[in-house]
Formats: C-alpha cells, sequence, structure tokens
C-alpha cells in the first residue's frame, strides 16, 4: 500500500526506493560477512591458539562492519532523499487543493485544522517512510542471511535462531494489537492534540468570560481518553512482552547446552557458543525493527490516509468552471436559484435581474440571505438549483479567473496580508505600476494613512507598532478593489466596519470605487442606502420587494417597517 502511494505522490524519486533496498541488502550481508569472520577468528584464537593467523581475521572483521555502517548510511541517505520528496510533494498537493477547494471546505474548517494536519502528518510520513524501507530490508535479510550462517556453523544453532526468530515475530504480531484498536488510539491522539491547540488559541477568550474552568474539563476529558487508551495498549503488550523476553531467554539457557552429546571438542563447543550469544544480539536487533517497520508502515498509510481524506474535503462541492475568459457587460440574472449550505435551504426559487451600471442594496432581517446571495454571485458556492448568469451567460461557463478579475468584493472582515501596504493594493493588479497603485490609494482616501505611517506606503502591515484601525483597513481593502477596476463590486456590511472619524472617508472612497459599475451592497445602516437605484428586499431567502427608496416608503411596506426599526434603534442608542 505504501509502496503504490509513493509511486503516486513521488513518482520521480522511484528510483531511491531501490537503491535504499539495495543498499540496506548490501549492509545485511556486510554485518553477517563480519560474523563470518569473527567465527573464524574465535576459532583461530580459541582452537589453533594461532594468534598471527587471528590478526588478519580481526581486521577483517573490522573492515566489514566499518563497511557494513557506511551502506546503511548510504541506505538511509537514499530513502531519506525519497522522503522529503515526498513530504515536499504532498505539501505542494496539499496547497494546490486548498487553492481550488470549494467555500464550503473554508466554512467547515479553520485554517488552524488544516495546517495542523497538514504539517503534522506530511512529518510524520516523512520520518516514517525513510526508516521503513532500510529497517524492513535488514529486519528481513540480517536473520534470513544469518540463520543460513548459522546452519553453516551447526545445524543446532541454526535450527535455535529460527526458532527464536519465527517465534519472537509471532509475539511481536500479538503486541501490536489490531488495526482498529489502532485506529481508535490515533483517534483519541489527534482529538487531544486539536483540543490543546483549541484551548491555547482561545484562551484569551475563556479568561474573558472566565470560562476556563469548564474549557478544560473539555481538554481533560480529551486527555483522560487518550490516557486510557494508551494504558489499554500499554497493559495488552505487556503479557506479551513478558512472554517474548522469557521464551528468548529460555531459547539462550537451551544454547547453554547445545554442545552437550555433540561429541565437539570442548574448544570447538566454546567458539560456536560464543558465535551464537554474539549473533543472537542481531537478531534481537532485528526483532526490535519488525517491531518498528510494523509502527512506521501503520503510521506512513494513516497518515496519508488523513492527508487524502482532507484532500477530498476539499475537493467536495467543487465549482465546475469553464473557458469563458472575458466578460463584457455586468448585468446579472438570477433564475430560479435554490441554495443550501447543508440540507435546510437558505435561498429558494429566487429569481432576479440586476441591470448593468447600477447600484443596488439588499436589506432584509439578520439572516435573511443577503451575504449568500453576494457570494453565489461571485462563483463561491455550487448551486443546488437555477442558474446565475453574468452578461447572459451561465457563471460555470467562465473561468475562476474570468470570475475573480471581474467581481470585487470588499466584506466586513477584510484581511490584509503581512506585506506592505503597497503590495497589499497591488494584488489587485499585479501588473499595475507604482502610480496607479498611488492612485488608488489616494482615491480610497488613504493619503491621510499613509501619512502618519513613517514608511507611508510602504509600511508592513502587522508590523511592531502599526496599528489601522476597522476602518483604515477598509479603505486600503478599498484601494485594492479600486485598482482591481473589476465590472461588479460587491460591498458586503462595507461600513460596519467604521468608526466615526472614518465614516465620511469610507463613503468617498466607496463613491470612488462604485463609479459606472454595478454595485451590490448589503448596508445595515439603511441611512446610507437611500441614494441607491434600486432597493432589494430580502426575507427569508426570497425577493419580497423591490423599488427606490421613494417608493417603498410611500407606502407599507417591509422595507418601511425596516426603516422605522433602524431609526428607533438609532434613538435608542442616542438617548442611552
Ligand atoms: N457558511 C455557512 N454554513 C452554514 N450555514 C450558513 C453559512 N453562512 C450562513 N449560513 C446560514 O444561512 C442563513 C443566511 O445567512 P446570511 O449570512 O446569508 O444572512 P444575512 O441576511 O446576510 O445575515 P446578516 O445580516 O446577519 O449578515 C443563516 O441562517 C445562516 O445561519
Amino acid at each position: 500500500m505504501i509502496y503504490k502511494k509513493l509511486k503516486t505522490y513521488a513518482p520521480e524519486r522511484m528510483g531511491f526506493v531501490y537503491v535504499g533496498i539495495l543498499m540496506a541488502l548490501l549492509a545485511a550481508g556486510l554485518s553477517v560477512a563480519s560474523y563470518y569472520y569473527l567465527y573464524r577468528f574465535l576459532r583461530k584464537v580459541i582452537v589453533d591458539v594461532d594468534m598471527t593467523g587471528a590478526v588478519p581475521l580481526a581486521m577483517d572483521v573490522v573492515i566489514f562492519l566499518i563497511a557494513n555502517a557506511l551502506v546503511y548510511f548510504l541506505a538511509l541517505w537514499s530513502t531519506h532523499i525519497l522522503a522529503f520528496r515526498l513530504e515536499t510533494n504532498l505539501k505542494k498537493q496539499g496547497l494546490r487543493h486548498l487553492m481550488n477547494a470549494s467555500f464550503s471546505f473554508y466554512d467547515k474548517n479553520e485554517s488552524g485544522r488544516v495546517r495542523k494536519i497538514m504539517d503534522d502528518n506530511t512529518a510524520l510520513t516523512h520520518s516514517s517512510v525513510a526508516h521503513l524501507i532500510p529497517d524492513l530490508t535488514t529486519a528481513v535479510f540480517a536473520p534470513l542471511l544469518g540463520i543460513a550462517l548459522a546452519f553453516y556453523v551447526d545445524w543446532r544453532i541454526g535450527l535455535l535462531f529460527t526458532v527464536s526468530f519465527l517465534s519472537g515475530i509471532l509475539f511481536i504480531r500479538k503486541m501490536m494489537g489490531d488495526q482498529n484498536f489502532m485506529n481508535q488510539y490515533m483517534a483519541a491522539s489527534d482529538k487531544m492534540n486539536s483540543g490543546a491547540v483549541e484551548y491555547v488559541r482561545g484562551i484569551h477568550v475563556l479568561k474573558i468570560f472566565k470560562t476556563s474552568l469548564q474549557s478544560l474539563k473539555e481538554f481533560y476529558r480529551s486527555v483522560t481518553e487518550y490516557a486510557d487508551l494508551a494504558l489499554k495498549y500499554s497493559m495488552s503488550c505487556r503479557s506479551w512482552y513478558v512472554f517474548f523476553q522469557v521464551f528468548y531467554n529460555a531459547v539462550f539457557l537451551v544454547a547453554l547446552f547445545f554442545g552437550y552429546g555433540s561429541g565437539d571438542d570442548p574448544r570447538v563447543q566454546l567458539c560456536k557458543f560464543l558465535f551464537y550469544a554474539l549473533f543472537n544480539g542481531i537478531l534481537y536487533m532485528a526483532l526490535n525493527k519488525v517491531m518498528y517497520v510494523g509502527m512506521y508502515t501503520y503510521q506512513a498509510s494513516a497518515c496519508i490516509e488523513k492527508i487524502e481524506k482532507l484532500f477530498s474535503e476539499m475537493d467536495e462541492k467543487k465549482l465546475s468552471t469553464g473557458q469563458r475568459e472575458t466578460m463584457e457587460g455586468s448585468s446579472i440574472e438570477f433564475q430560479d436559484v435554490t441554495f443550501g449550505y447543508e440540507d435546510q435551504k437558505v435561498i429558494k426559487h429566487f429569481s432576479l435581474k440586476l441591470e448593468e451600471g447600477k447600484t443596488y442594496a439588499l436589506v432584509g432581517a439578520s439572516g435573511s440571505g443577503k451575504s449568500t446571495l453576494v457570494k453565489l454571485i461571485s462563483g463561491f458556492y455550487q448551486l443546488d438549483d437555477g442558474h446565475i448568469l453574468i452578461d447572459g451567460h451561465d457563471l460555470s461557463e467562465y473561468t475562476e479567473g474570468a470570475l475573480a478579475q471581474n467581481i470585487a468584493n470588499v466584506f466586513q472582515d477584510v484581511k490584509l496580508f503581512k506585506k506592505s501596504i503597497y503590495e497589499n493594493v497591488r494584488m489587485g493588479r499585479p501588473d499595475s505600476s507604482r502610480q496607479e497603485v498611488m492612485e488608488a490609494l489616494h482615491l480610497a482616501q488613504c493619503d491621510e494613512i499613509l501619512n502618519k505611517l513613517e514608511k507611508g506606503e510602504d509600511t508592513l502591515i502587522g508590523a511592531r507598532g502599526v496599528h489601522l484601525s476597522g476602518g483604515e483597513v477598509q479603505r486600503i481593502a478599498i484601494a485594492r478593489a479600486i485598482l482591481k477596476d473589476a465590472k461588479i463590486i460587491i460591498l458586503d456590511e462595507a461600513s460596519a466596519a467604521a468608526d466615526p472619524e472614518n465614516e465620511y472617508e469610507l463613503q468617498l472612497a466607496f463613491a470612488n470605487l462604485m463609479k459606472k459599475k454595478t454595485v451590490i451592497m448589503i448596508a445595515h445602516r439603511l441611512s446610507s442606502i437611500t441614494g441607491v437605484d434600486e432597493i432589494l428586499v430580502i426575507d427569508d431567502g426570497k425577493l419580497v420587494e423591490r423599488g427606490s427608496h421613494s417608493e417603498l416608503m410611500a407606502h407599507n411596506s417591509v422595507y418601511q417597517k425596516l426603516q422605522e426599526d433602524f431609526m428607533q434603534a438609532n434613538e435608542w442608542r442616542v438617548r442611552e
């Protein structure tokens, strides 16, 4: 299974798998050869009592041991190259999937969780694969070659080694536990780790609301759950491990008497016993490696499985995009659109036509579906039913690039990157000149922000001592959108982050952004939308009214009621 995965994720480095196996095989041969010369050395010293003849044999032992170490190092070197490439490729694939992931994925997954799954599992896959290949090869071939050598020395030693090795493997298999239990164990470990991350991340909120003890209980539960499983696992290994140790040492005891009745010269017997005693260590090491091989194989498979599961989550509900790269006009039409994030529908049989170059305001109670509608225009989600047309073409006909280029969003929770203000704005149109960026900053009323910063537009966002208010951040985002010069502008709760001093500048910035565009805005401050071309009143995912401010205010409308509620809320705020 792992081999298949290696072929999928690091095909260009498969050569290193074979080099790794070959080198590890050679290392096993060299290691066993050193024992062969050790046995001959023992016979020279003990049986022949020939010290001069023993020296070259001792040299051979040393040479083979050094060669074994060097060749094993080469095996590890090759598999580490393979493992590094595997880790890099998995991360690259992760990034590719992330770039193409649907918005549903981002809705459900915090960036911290995604990063943790990717980082932890790619790192663990790396370390498992790097050691798995040489360890597996030596764990199999060193004992096999060793047993053959043992039969050559004395068939009874060969038999003893065969019994020890086979029974050792059997005990280890019992110790490893079943896959189900291991899955449970890994899941509990993941739960505890993510609980710890969540706890540390949210500690400031917990402190404010003084709920740290209660949340600690949740975290504490995941720790005890993991501890219980870890204990259960250790206990399940305990008896088999004790059996293994007792059995292995009992075989050693038997070996003490193996020369009994053989008729061999006692000095030959001593040589054979010393060979057995020394080589027994190699066998023990090989058995330990078998244990690690099992663990590495399980780890690598489980990690890749988790990464692939994340990839498939990223691919779920992915949008199908088309080939159309240009968008000539900017009229928008909803044709009987139905959509829900989950099973429950948020937008229901919604039909609407928006003309090019006009400004529209979406109003409605909280949760009525306003933000969802504008996200659907941007092509963030797959519709359950119906169509959205821009300039007469279905959204799915456009390339992702065409949609991104022609629709600019200014959301309430604007994100600026940890780059200079200049670079943040330039992202709106990467091929723009410095002059164009500065012009956009000027139109977005950012001159005053730049003047108060020592490094002006080159100030790094997030740097020490650089603090921008919500409204200032939003003006920089508007500069980015102005530079983008998109045909359709979407402003979602765009003025909510403004403080009173920023309000005036923001309105000017918006006015510059909205010139000659098709604009759809959601503003909770109903006072700021009286001048738009048309107001669209949304209720429970449906369009219930449409018209200008004066038209809608002229009769007993839902909009009139919303305006009254808004005025009342404002008055309440003043009185308070
Ligand atoms: N990512 C999401 N996953 C699941 N449900 C969502 C998601 N976003 C919004 N919803 C649900 O969809 C419904 C409409 O939400 P939406 O944000 O579109 O309303 P809204 O009119 O913009 O509200 P508000 O004025 O409070 O921002 C709500 O019931 C909301 O809980």
